[in-house]
């Protein structure tokens, strides 16, 4: 049985996250793979509960309880879809996983990165993505680009300087982490994002 890789897209709201998990997808499937498309939070009955909350734009709460929810979510994400996916040789794309947290929760919100590495240890033990896609914009093409698409949920009504430091803190960690988070400059044009995804997928899809 060949085995599964989880890869994980993430990126500040707009920055073509979406768009480009299609075009994943397709490249998984032209290499005949099959692959388990999910999403954080979300991706299990209870999460997408929890994402309603997390997204209602007329709910507030404390910056920890934010942290706790998408942490909660991501428990049950684990236990219901990414692990026995992986168990059975599936790949699992995942709109969003941990680096979310720290990008939001830690660099939007400020909450203390030590307190999320405790949950992170806590929920996920050593389980890392195999790889992830960082999809790089400047705050205001996202803005723009979401803007065009839909209402702003509890995030996207954020201010311009709550993205600027997710994407700071992104960045960061991008460059903690550059063997496993792959930045790619989504203000390019589609076909041109589309092509660096292909480039930076394919060692895997040729040792996967
Ligand atoms: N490279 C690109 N150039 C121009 N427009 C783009 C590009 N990539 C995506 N878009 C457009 O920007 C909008 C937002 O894209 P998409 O929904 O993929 O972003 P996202 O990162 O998934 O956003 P969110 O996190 O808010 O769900 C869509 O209308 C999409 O067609
Ligand atoms: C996993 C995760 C997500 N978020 C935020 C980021 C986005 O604003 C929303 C999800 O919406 P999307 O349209 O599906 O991208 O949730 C977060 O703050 N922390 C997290 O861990």
């Amino acid at each position: 049985m060949r085995q599964g890789k989880f890869i994980t897209l993430e990126g500040i709201d707009g920055a073509g996250k979406s768009t480009q998990l299609a075009w994943i997808v397709e490249l998984l499937q032209r290499a005949e793979l099959q692959a388990v498309v999910t999403r954080e939070p979300g991706g299990t009955e209870l999460g997408e509960r929890l994402r309603a909350v997390l997204l209602d734009k007329s709910m507030t709460m404390h910056a920890e309880t934010e942290a706790l929810l998408m942490f909660a979510a991501r428990r049950e994400h684990l236990d219901k879809v990414i692990m026995p996916a992986l168990a059975q040789g599936q790949w699992v794309i995942s709109d969003r996983f941990t680096d979310a947290s720290f990008a939001y929760q830690g660099g939007g919100r400020g909450l203390d990165t030590g307190k999320l590495e405790i949950l992170e240890h806590w929920v996920q033990g050593a389980l890392q993505p195999d790889l992830t896609l960082y999809f790089d914009v400047p705050v205001e093409v996202g803005q723009q680009r979401v803007s065009q698409i839909k209402a702003a949920d509890r995030f996207e009504k954020e201010r311009g300087d709550f993205f600027q430091r997710v994407r700071a803190a992104y960045l960061d960690r991008a460059r903690q982490f550059p063997g496993r988070i792959k930045i790619i400059d989504s203000s390019q044009s589609l076909a041109e994002v589309k092509a660096a995804v292909e480039q930076t997928l394919q060692p895997l899809l040729n040792h996967g």
